[in-house]
């Protein structure tokens, strides 16, 4: 009997979502990478199957973390404000090419007293989404990652928060910036809308396609590491040639005996 209920149908990933803004994307190919397409096909994606993806939801107090996981995992927007305490996490199942795949996604807290538990939380995560709200600069000056606890091939979203407040001539001044600053941190750049679930879906369709491009593309890097290790295994690679040690020479003792000191030994032409 299997425990995990079927994957719903709206969470089915047939082909790669596209990116918000091409300036400011992680890749901006159509379609994913050939080497995971033919590695779902035959069926050849190891553990990534059963695998959870940690995704961690940072940034500055009420810019909309929660209510964007909410929109996106419970079709839900709570007008009302109630600050995360500490970290709280929803799962989300889904099927990418044909293979499960889990999200795991970490809502944390933006008051300041919790940031330093929110930290901790970094460890382990394969993408981090930075939410800053669109109508305050300050919360984009705020999202600069400091990497210091990271993994070097963590993924990185910037999402600007609560479009539908922001006018568009204002919001097009803003998102100059911001492309900037996800470019600087090589992140991502998408704006959304919890209030009307504008690109929520895409975004996080995004977030867990890329995250699965990049876990088939490791799990293929790390089994064929493992067939060159078997081969070496099998087949060691000859130690390199020795010279065979001279053969000690042979002299009549009766050479050496016959001179009086052995400074003056004069050794005969072999
Ligand atoms: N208009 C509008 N309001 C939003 C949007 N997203 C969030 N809000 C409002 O912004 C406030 C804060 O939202 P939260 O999602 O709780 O913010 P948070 O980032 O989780 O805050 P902390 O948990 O304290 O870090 C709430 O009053 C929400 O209703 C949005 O897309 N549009
Ligand atoms: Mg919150």
């Amino acid at each position: 009997m299997s425990v995990l209920a079927p994957v719903r149908r709206d969470r089915i990933i047939a082909e790669l979502p596209q990116c918000f803004h091409k300036e400011a994307a992680l890749h901006s190919r159509s379609s994913f990478h050939p080497q995971v397409t033919g590695a779902c096909q035959e069926q050849r994606t190891g553990t990534v199957g059963f695998k959870i993806s940690k995704i961690i939801v940072v940034g500055d107090l009420s810019v909309g973390k929660t209510c964007l996981i909410n929109r996106f995992c419970k079709d839900t927007f709570d007008k009302n404000y109630k600050a995360t305490i500490g970290v709280d996490f929803e799962m989300e199942r889904f099927e990418v090419l044909g293979v499960p795949f889990s999200l795991q996604l970490w809502d944390t807290a933006g008051q300041e007293r919790f940031k330093c538990i929110a930290s901790t939380y970094y460890r382990g995560a394969q993408a981090i989404v930075i939410v800053f709200d669109v109508n305050d600069v300050a919360s984009l000056a705020h999202t600069r990652y400091g990497n210091e606890n990271d993994p070097s091939n963590v993924i990185l979203f910037l999402v600007g928060s609560k479009k539908d407040l922001s006018p568009p001539a204002q919001y097009s001044l803003m998102e100059r910036d911001a492309i900037k600053v996800a470019k600087e941190m090589q992140a991502e750049y998408w704006a959304v809308s919890s209030l009307t679930g504008e690109n929520v879906r895409e975004f996080f369709f995004r977030v867990a396609s890329l995250t699965f491009e990049s876990s088939v593309l490791a799990e293929l890097e790390k089994s064929s590491a493992r067939k060159i290790g078997d081969i070496v295994r099998e087949y060691p690679p000859p130690s390199p040639k020795r010279k065979p040690p001279p053969a000690p020479p042979f002299w009549p003792l009766s050479l050496f005996r016959a001179r009086r000191s052995p400074d003056l030994l004069v050794l005969p032409h072999l």
